[in-house]
């Protein structure tokens, strides 16, 4: 099916009417799990998430979020906004970034692809640089797929590796980068022992250094630029142990923040920026926070900081990051084909859409929503507008982040009646509410208590103006995090580090996620299926389609309502 138009076209649903107005609401980060003193979400004031089980508990269930229930290799993968996203926007399940290069390296395709050949022309006469986040978090990237691609790289002629590690802390415990960087050392070691000049060369936190997002702060990317590419930065050590050991010392420091650094020879010299004829891999397979390094690495025309010097480098993602943007030109791996999404069928059958959060969850409720495309389908029926967040901050100092400014502008386009022109039957207002997952990132109990208040806060202005349109609502999230904030022993207890502290959890869960629907809109009669036990956030978007009196597509995952009577 093309995009044209004619192919979108919505079979009328037999019994649900058409000309609502309907809210979407994501809540980032926001899982169901036992109450106790780690759950944030217990322990705020949400009385509107709350009042939602209680008051109609055929219209309020849990939802899977992990797993193979958004694509991802098992179950003990925790869900996360792109899968999640994806999963909600596209109706269907695809393989996604984690799995498609664990079946790449498995079955060596990889190294037989456009991508890999690319960059092998270097391996002869220059560097192969690898830069990307270590850890086996599962999010961005995978430890164990980059100890894969080492060898590959290795054992088809590589002869001198540079990697630019970032540590994590954020998809796995604080302090986790020690024991991650022994790692890979020694993967390096073996290396060495083959003949092959292989080091780590330079890194930083991933929240410092590199690892932005939605163009939030280029200075992040730039601290990166300095240490991979240009070889310089404020602190320099001999070995990457030592630098992580050393930096984590600092008060307050942890591995998501860590200041950039440079490994250095004995004449103090970096030991690896990345020079003219070189290979560069940027090895995260997901696209958020590694495609401003790759604007900075593959365009040509780039104002967004001064580069000093641009490397004429044979580069290649291990995903296109941007299919749009064909971002970067080279991969290793294909990305997943997600065509046919909700945004593009309900901008076809008349379904205006606004969308709307804070820089940090922007392109969540666009691009990851569309399908991880840039742009709008059509822009006469859609209007995205991002909040400008705070920058250079962690997000435990402003728990509020932006929520009510988000909530006012969904708000507003919800009471504007913009969206409801003589011949548009009906409007989608969708939003991500972002402070459960962005304060929960932080590990601070407290300050994750006020954020999730403050997306309760905001979920109620939505409500409401959702009441004064006799519009329909759909609350969910798209997957767990501020509803635990401890790692859990086997018993489920709270797990202690060797000092008897508590650890603290900064990750995401694999905790279902709840979902709601209301409003004074909503069909007499509609409730949830109970036929779809296993549902996931996959089924949510025949359910929104249905609730725009549509049929959905036949491939989509089932609908997770049904009406009752008449
Ligand atoms: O990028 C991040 O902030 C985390 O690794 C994952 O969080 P998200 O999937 O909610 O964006
Ligand atoms: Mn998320
Ligand atoms: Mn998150």
């Amino acid at each position: 099916m093309g995009s044209s138009g004619n192919g979108f076209k919505l079979a009328d649903h037999p019994k649900l009417p058409k000309g609502k107005t309907i809210a979407m609401v994501v809540l980032d980060g926001w899982g169901e799990a036992k109450p106790d003193e780690y759950n944030c979400i217990h322990n705020a004031e949400t009385p509107t998430m709350d009042s939602f089980k209680k008051t109609a508990p055929e219209k309020w269930r849990l939802i899977r979020a992990h797993g193979t229930a958004v694509g991802l290799p098992t179950e003990d993968d925790m869900g996360n906004s792109e899968v999640g996203h994806n999963a909600l926007g596209a109706g269907r399940i695809y393989a996604q970034g984690a799995k498609l290069v664990d079946l790449a390296l498995a079955s060596g395709k990889i190294y037989d692809g456009e991508g890999f050949k690319y960059i092998k022309e270097s391996f002869a006469t220059n560097t192969l640089h690898l830069i990307g986040l270590l850890s086996d978090g599962g999010v961005h990237s995978r430890l164990d797929q980059v100890q894969l691609l080492l060898k590959g790289s290795a054992e088809r002629g590589a002869k001198r590796i540079r990697v630019h590690v970032l540590t994590d802390g954020r998809d796995v415990i604080d302090g986790t980068s020690v024991a991650f960087v022994e790692t890979l050392e020694k993967d390096l070691a073996d290396l060495r022992s083959k003949g092959v000049d292989a080091q780590i060369a330079s890194g930083g936190g991933r929240m410092y250094v590199t690892m932005d997002r939605y163009e939030n702060d280029w200075s992040v990317v730039k601290r990166g630029w300095d240490a991979q590419v240009l070889g310089e930065a404020p602190h320099k050590f001999k070995s990457a142990v030592e630098a992580v050991k050393k930096l984590r010392e600092e008060p307050k420091a942890n591995d998501q923040y860590l200041p950039p650094f440079v490994i250095v020879d004995d004449n103090g010299k970096s030991v690896g920026p990345i020079v003219d004829g070189d290979a560069v891999v940027t090895f995260n397979f997901r696209a958020d926070r590694m495609v401003m390094l790759a604007k900075a690495l593959e365009y040509a025309d780039f104002d967004k900081f001064d580069r000093v010097r641009v490397p004429k480098i044979r580069y290649a993602g291990m995903l296109q990051y941007d299919g749009e943007l064909k971002l970067p030109n080279r991969y290793l791996v294909s990305p997943p084909e997600i065509e046919r999404t909700s945004g593009e069928y309900l901008v076809h059958n008349g379904v205006k859409t606004f969308a709307c959060s804070e820089t940090v969850k922007f392109g969540h409720v666009t691009f990851f929503w569309n399908g991880n495309r840039s742009g709008y389908f059509n822009s006469e029926m859609e209007e995205y507008v991002e909040i400008p967040s705070d920058v250079g901050i962690t997000f435990n100092v402003q728990p509020k982040m932006k929520a009510i400014e988000i909530a006012e502008k969904a708000r507003d386009a919800i009471l504007s009646g913009k969206f409801h022109q003589a011949n548009i039957s009906t409007c989608l207002v969708r939003v991500n509410i972002p402070n459960g997952d962005m304060v929960g990132h932080t590990g601070d109990v407290k300050a994750t208590v006020v954020a999730c208040k403050a997306a309760d806060d905001a979920v109620k202005m939505i409500i409401d103006a959702i009441e004064q349109v006799g519009g329909i609502y759909v609350v969910t999230a798209d997957h767990g995090n501020a509803e635990d904030m401890a790692k859990r022993d086997k018993s489920g207890k709270p797990a202690v580090d060797k000092n008897g502290n508590v650890q603290i959890l900064t990750s995401h869960t694999l905790q279902p996620v709840p979902i709601a629907i209301g409003g004074p809109g909503l069909a007499p009669g509609v409730r949830f299926r109970s036929d779809v036990p296993d549902g996931g956030l996959a089924n949510v978007a025949a359910t929104v389609i249905n609730l725009h009196g549509f049929e959905a597509p036949s491939d989509y995952e089932p609908t997770l309502i049904e009406v009752v009577g008449n």
